[in-house]
């Protein structure tokens, strides 16, 4: 699991490496081991990018801090390596005196940025040492001038530690922001490095004598310590985000004993005759995520004459159906024969989870079936017109007894919360469900994007897509199915846990529910990156290690996908 922490949490956790080495005599001791990292990847991508290192030319864009120090210092390293190197100096006055003394002694090239001509040198890669920790708000001229010439003029830049006009702490990318190919950081990752992982591009994280714990070698010496440093210790502002390995061992695979019931029944309740689509998505999506059964709801205010769907006597007991199913089930039933269709949600089997919403109406049908899923007491996903019902009924979430996870998109997040502020992505999360709290509701929420955010209260993750190519749409529906189907694998295993394990959960969480706290977020974060897997290799058409950006698709190629997704992962 990977870990981001805040501004606040790495400077403490730096603090005492800094003093021990303004207290050896030599204060720039761990600036140097950032700088040689800092060196070796520049020069990896120089070789990556022409084939070699010697003899090609670096430029180094140089702030008023530590930033543009360590900067400097890896200027010196990479003229020992053959490269020509040329420091343009933004505060000539500030820059790190020490590091400039380093370049110059190595035989970089030092200009002031005013004693630049219109022409920047065309460097063969460019290291934004502008702004780290200490930057705040957008580029400031002429760095963004300096920045948006040598990008235009497809020149890769890596950022020091963070790139600049990122926020470090809310992952706030600014108009004007230096757009890395790769991003080296220093001990920890900071809070950007995930929510800000599109402007980031690939993250190299050095090791200056801290312990990352998603490094295994480093947690080993975790262990071996007789206390964790408190930078360890995960707090409020800690964000997570699982490996793809991690993911991979999540995803369920049947074994000896299973049936089609122990892996997770999920109920879907969905679609309409205005939105059939929707349904077919979303139950398709939970047949391709496991092998769990999948049941099926359509809107009453559609039910047709159409034949039911082979009854299923666990549910109904062989009785006759109230009510005719609704028409989205014979497209449901035209896609995916396997889903058991029902007329109700009453008359739905057993399940271990309930998905509510993809095109399934916000009318009184609409409301009382979210009523009826909420007190089956079963662990249920609310998306789509569910959560425009949930946002003029908040009332509904009260009648909650299984955990519940809301997934709205940002203009669903819109509805829910009267308007938000789309530069502070985590902190809107975090306050909203904070304030579900406070009104007696514990609920897990998802916000999807490119970075899709989910908090619990507790903990949040941010899950990058590592692609935007799921930006289409019935993208999310694909992703309730999904959700919903993890969800119902793993309340099917808190079932068949030990009844001292259930006993032992209800007891911390006050309830006698027997789902409560099944750890929704992390469910939810397996199946973001489950979700943003099958988008990138059906962008690719399945091709795990692809050259080119890829090509546009639609959310049924995205389903397609799935089943190969779930297979690369698993493979990891
Ligand atoms: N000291 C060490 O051993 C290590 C340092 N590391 C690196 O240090 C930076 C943090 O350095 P710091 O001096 O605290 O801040 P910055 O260099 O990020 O910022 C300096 C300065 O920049 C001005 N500023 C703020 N916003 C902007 C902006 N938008 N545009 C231009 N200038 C701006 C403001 O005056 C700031 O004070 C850290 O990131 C590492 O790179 C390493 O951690 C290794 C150990």
């Amino acid at each position: 699991m990977l870990r981001a922490h805040s501004v606040e949490v790495v400077r403490s956790a730096e603090a005492p490496l800094i003093a021990a080495a303004e207290a050896s005599g030599d204060p720039d001791a761990v600036m140097r081991r950032a700088a040689a990292g800092l060196a070796h990847h520049t020069a990896a991508l120089v070789r990556e990018r022409t084939g070699g290192v010697y003899g090609r030319s670096v430029l180094l864009l140089v702030g008023s801090g530590d930033n543009g120090g360590d900067a400097l210092y890896a200027g010196a390293l990479l003229r020992g390596r053959g490269c020509r190197v040329d420091a343009v100096l933004l505060s000539p006055d500030r820059a790190h005196p020490r590091g400039l003394a380093a370049l110059r002694r190595a035989g970089g090239q030092v200009q002031a940025v005013d004693e630049l001509g219109s022409q920047v040198p065309g460097p063969d890669v460019a290291i934004d040492g502008v702004v780290g920790l200490g930057g705040s708000g957008p580029l400031r001229a002429p760095a963004d001038r300096i920045v948006s010439a040598l990008a235009a003029a497809g020149v890769p830049w890596v950022a020091v530690d963070l790139p600049s006009g990122v926020d470090a702490d809310t992952g706030t990318v600014h108009d004007a922001h230096v757009p890395a190919t790769l991003t080296v950081t220093f001990g920890l990752l900071r809070r950007a490095h995930l929510l800000a992982a599109p402007a980031c591009g690939r993250v190299e994280v050095v090791d200056i004598g801290l312990i990352d714990p998603a490094d295994p070698a480093q947690a080993r010496r975790m262990q071996m310590l007789e206390q964790v440093p408190e930078y360890l210790k995960t707090g409020p502002d800690t964000l997570f985000a699982p490996t793809r390995a991690e993911v991979g061992r999540q995803l369920p695979v049947p074994g000896p004993a299973d049936d089609k019931y122990s892996q997770g029944v999920v109920a879907i309740r969905a679609g309409s005759a205005r939105y059939p689509g929707a349904a077919v998505l979303s139950v398709s999506a939970a047949v391709a995520a496991t092998s769990g059964m999948v049941r099926f709801v359509g809107s009453a205010a559609d039910a047709t004459s159409s034949s039911a769907s082979a009854a299923d006597t666990s549910g109904t007991g062989g009785q006759a159906p109230s009510r005719a199913p609704s028409a989205a089930a014979d497209r449901v039933l035209a896609a995916r024969p396997e889903v058991v269709c029902h007329p109700t949600v009453a008359e739905a089997g057993t399940a271990q989870a309930w998905v509510v919403g993809p095109g399934g109406g916000t009318d009184q049908n609409a409301i009382a079936d979210i009523d009826a899923v909420l007190a089956t007491g079963r662990p249920t996903l609310l998306d789509a017109d569910a959560l425009t019902v949930i946002a003029t009924h908040p009332v509904l979430l009260r009648s909650a007894t299984a955990p519940v996870l809301l997934t709205p998109h940002g203009g669903e997040f819109d509805r829910l919360t009267g308007g938000w502020d789309r530069a502070d992505r985590a902190g809107e999360l975090r306050r909203y469900v904070a304030g579900l709290r406070d009104r007696g509701i514990e609920a897990t929420v998802l916000l999807k994007g490119r970075v899709t955010l989910i908090d619990n209260g507790e903990t949040t993750y941010a899950v990058d897509a590592g692609s935007s190519w799921a930006a289409t749409a019935g993208s999310g529906d694909v992703l309730s199915g999904i959700t919903g189907a993890l969800i119902a694998h793993a309340a099917a295993q808190r079932e068949s846990a030990g009844a001292a394990e259930r006993a032992y959960v209800q007891s911390i969480s006050h309830t006698q529910n027997p789902y409560a706290g099944l750890d929704l977020a992390g469910v939810a974060a397996a199946a973001a990156t489950l979700h943003g897997e099958a988008a990138r290799l059906a962008a690719h058409r399945h091709d795990p290690h692809p050259a080119g950006p890829g090509a546009p698709i639609g959310a049924s190629d995205l389903l397609a996908a799935v089943p190969v997704a779930v297979a690369t992962l698993r493979g990891v």
